[in-house]
């Protein structure tokens, strides 16, 4: 899927600068390569995919990086570095996808009970509790292609404490993400925003680079989309704002229509029982204004509590 995405900003970046050389140097972080493990020793989804590579942006070996905007902690700046371009929103909303033999209509009319859904983000795990509350939420991991293959195949999913889970029933992935691995035909149902918020940034793809890299800075500004780029600052003032991490089910969504835009964001307790949300609509021209108001109300209704029970230690 990175690649696809890095791929994607090569394409559009060689057809906005005649002439331009891109290469594409791919990165095997750490993260990567250790599928068993639950992401936070490794400093959060954050610190495993992207500080290996914004150190090389840092040292200038890189001019830039792709990273998906979702994955990118929202509750601190990497000094020296900017986000140069986000490329037009993909499809934000998250997906069903089920192993053969099982329907929505069933998970629905069970409530869940009996099933596995598998999932590795507390905020999908989070939902899909309040949307199906007997099922069982199981933590799945894994390229998006590699997930779907253990569903099918009705493999287990082994656990850091060297046990195991699964097999999976159903999966909840990025809709963005199945599709950019050619498995969009394995959705079987889109939750709509109100069923499901999509996390801040989803389906945003980000080019950071350099802050005074002023020539990676003009070039990286030929691709940019004002439009996703206005919805990355107001969701992402709202995890500034919230102080949100890793293991804290947040989520925001913004939309624009004409010069307004419409920000919601949640909040949720890991188990999906507490839900605090927030919504707004705003100059589409000061994004993050609009974003530190629904964050600042999120706070007047008790979201700091929530997020600060969920933060590891
Ligand atoms: N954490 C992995 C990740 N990072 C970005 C996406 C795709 C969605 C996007 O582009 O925001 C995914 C896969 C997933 O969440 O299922």
């Amino acid at each position: 899927m990175a690649l696809a995405q890095t791929e994607e900003i090569a394409r559009r970046l060689t057809a906005a600068v005649p002439g331009l050389d891109v290469e594409i140097v791919k990165f095997d972080t750490t993260g990567d390569l250790d599928q068993t493990s639950k992401l936070l020793p490794h400093g959060g989804k954050g610190g495993a995919f992207v500080a290996q590579i914004r150190a090389a942006v840092l040292s200038g070996e890189l001019q830039a990086a792709m990273h998906s905007l979702k994955d990118m902690p929202g509750n601190e700046d990497t000094p020296g570095l900017v986000i140069g371009a986000t490329l037009s929103r993909d499809p934000p909303s998250d997906a069903l996808v089920l192993r053969d033999g099982v329907t929505l209509e069933a998970l629905r009319q069970s409530r869940g009970k009996g099933f596995k859904i598998g999932t590795n983000a507390v905020r999908r795990a989070a939902y899909a509790r309040r949307l199906f509350p007997d099922v069982e939420v199981i933590h799945f991991r894994g390229a998006a292609d590699t997930r779907v293959r253990k569903l099918d195949n009705g493999e287990k999913q082994r656990l850091p404490d060297g046990g195991a889970v699964g097999p999976a029933d159903a999966l909840i992935m990025a809709r963005s993400g199945l599709d950019r691995v050619g498995l969009a035909s394995r959705i079987a149902y889109e939750f709509t925003p109100a069923e499901m918020l999509p996390a801040a940034g989803q389906g945003i793809v980000a080019v950071e680079c350099a802050a005074q890299d002023w020539q990676t800075r003009k070039i990286l500004s030929s691709i940019d989309d004002p439009a996703a780029h206005a919805c990355a600052d107001a969701e992402r003032e709202v995890l500034w704002v919230l102080n949100g991490h890793c293991n804290s089910p947040v989520a925001g969504f913004s939309t624009i229509a004409g010069d307004q835009m419409s920000l919601t964001a949640s909040v949720l307790d890991l188990s999906g029982n507490t839900i605090i949300e927030a919504s707004r609509t705003g100059s589409a021209n000061r994004p993050r204004e609009l974003g530190r108001a629904v964050g600042l109300e999120l706070l007047g209704k008790g979201a700091a509590e929530i997020i600060e029970r969920s933060r590891p230690r």
